[in-house]
């Protein structure tokens, strides 16, 4: 990878458009000012995940009986699934300090050493997206994981000597969005990997329960389960419709969040009942009307939508494929009955004495 000095941070995995989206999953300003407020300090807190949780919990308490520093932990998951809340708990769980940073902000392997060196013993060292890291600094990391030892390069040319240094034992939580990226030797120095899933209808309303407990707003079980359902499995989505839900609640009510006030409030924020949004719905509308359900062309459908082909790509589709609402073909994009089903529309095939070219130029 080449690291470019003058270049802002790398933003090549943040979503085209993605931070202001109410339903994006990357987190926006606000979020990350509340999300402190709102994040479980411990395992027994943390929502869901029960493999990852029961896993972690053996992994940690066995540490602790032992005396010993834990084992490294890789987190992978989607953005908004809890990872950086997780690796806080692993630290608060092993009562030790957490030090925070991030491949991005490692650019050379002097970095990483002069954050390796000034670590106490037992200390977790939380490393998030750890698959933008450079090169030299993930080799670097490789020695220090196994043998918790680094070598400094001192001098340059034929005069320059490698320094080993000692490191205190440390635990390595590594954080990503894409588990595929990491290099296998990096993957496979981690004790312990756990995959975070999106979370099920019913996690994100004890979820939703558990925040608007901590921001002190009033809401029915099915106020919570109908922002649940439009959350697309995270967590953090969840946190964000929810104050938007408070604040529509306030202004248009008294504050007390129904299934009404929820499903009025989200209308207003243009998030459907199955979570999607203005833009999630103008590609699946495309699609189905101008495309007869496809397939069609990225670029053709794109330009349809008037967005970017990368827009469309990697904010849109991913939500639409995993819902089962549209599928990636070799000859192009294809929406799936429940496409149809979803935006209340008869595909072309259904149609009595249809054509099949009606959905062009119909209503
Ligand atoms: N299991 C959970 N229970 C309760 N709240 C959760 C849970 N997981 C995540 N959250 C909440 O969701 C928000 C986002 O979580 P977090 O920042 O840990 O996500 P992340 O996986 O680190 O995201 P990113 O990939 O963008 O860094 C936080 O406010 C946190 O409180
Ligand atoms: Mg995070």
């Amino acid at each position: 990878m080449n690291w470019d000095d003058t270049a802002p941070p790398a933003t090549d995995d943040a979503a085209p458009g993605g931070p202001d989206r109410l339903v994006g999953a990357d987190a926006d300003g606000e979020d990350t000012a509340v999300e402190a407020a709102l994040r479980p300090k411990d395992l027994e807190e943390f929502v869901g995940q029960e493999r990852v949780r029961e896993q972690l919990d053996l992994v940690l308490r066995a540490a602790r009986a032992r005396g010993a520093t834990a084992d490294h932990v890789l987190l992978s998951g989607a953005p908004g699934l809890g990872k950086t809340t997780l690796s806080m708990i692993i630290a608060a769980e092993m009562g030790a300090p957490i030090r925070i940073t991030s491949g991005p902000a490692i650019q050379h392997a002097g970095d990483l050493a002069a954050i390796l060196s000034s670590l106490q013993e037992g200390e977790v060292l939380f490393l998030d997206e750890i698959h933008r890291m450079s090169r030299p600094a993930e080799e670097m990391l490789y020695m220090a994981m196994e043998d918790f030892r680094v070598d400094v390069i001192v001098g340059k040319g034929p005069g320059a000597t490698a320094i080993p240094l000692e490191l205190p034992p440390f635990t390595l939580v590594g954080a990503t969005t894409r588990a595929g990226l990491l290099p296998p030797p990096l993957r496979d120095r981690f004790g312990f990997t756990a995959h975070m899933e999106f979370y099920a209808p019913a996690e994100l309303q004890r979820v939703i329960h558990r925040s608007a407990g901590l921001l002190d707003v009033d809401i029915e079980p099915e106020g919570a389960a109908e922002i649940a359902g439009r959350s697309r499995g995270t967590p953090r989505i969840a946190n964000r419709l929810l104050r938007r839900v408070r604040d529509y609640a306030q202004v248009k009510a008294d504050g007390l969040i129904t299934r009404e006030i929820a499903s009025q409030a989200l209308k207003v924020y243009e998030v459907d009942a199955r979570g999607l949004d203005r833009l999630d719905r103008a590609v699946l509308t495309a699609l189905l009307k101008l495309f007869g359900g496809g397939p069609v062309g990225l670029s053709t459908l794109a330009v349809a939508v008037g967005e970017e082909r990368e827009t469309v790509e990697e904010v849109a589709e991913p939500f639409l494929v995993r819902e089962g609402l549209l599928a990636r073909t070799p000859r192009g994009r294809i929406a799936t009955p429940a496409a149809w089903a979803h935006l209340g529309l008869v595909p072309p095939q259904q149609q009595s004495g249809g054509s099949g070219q009606q959905g062009l130029f119909g209503p």
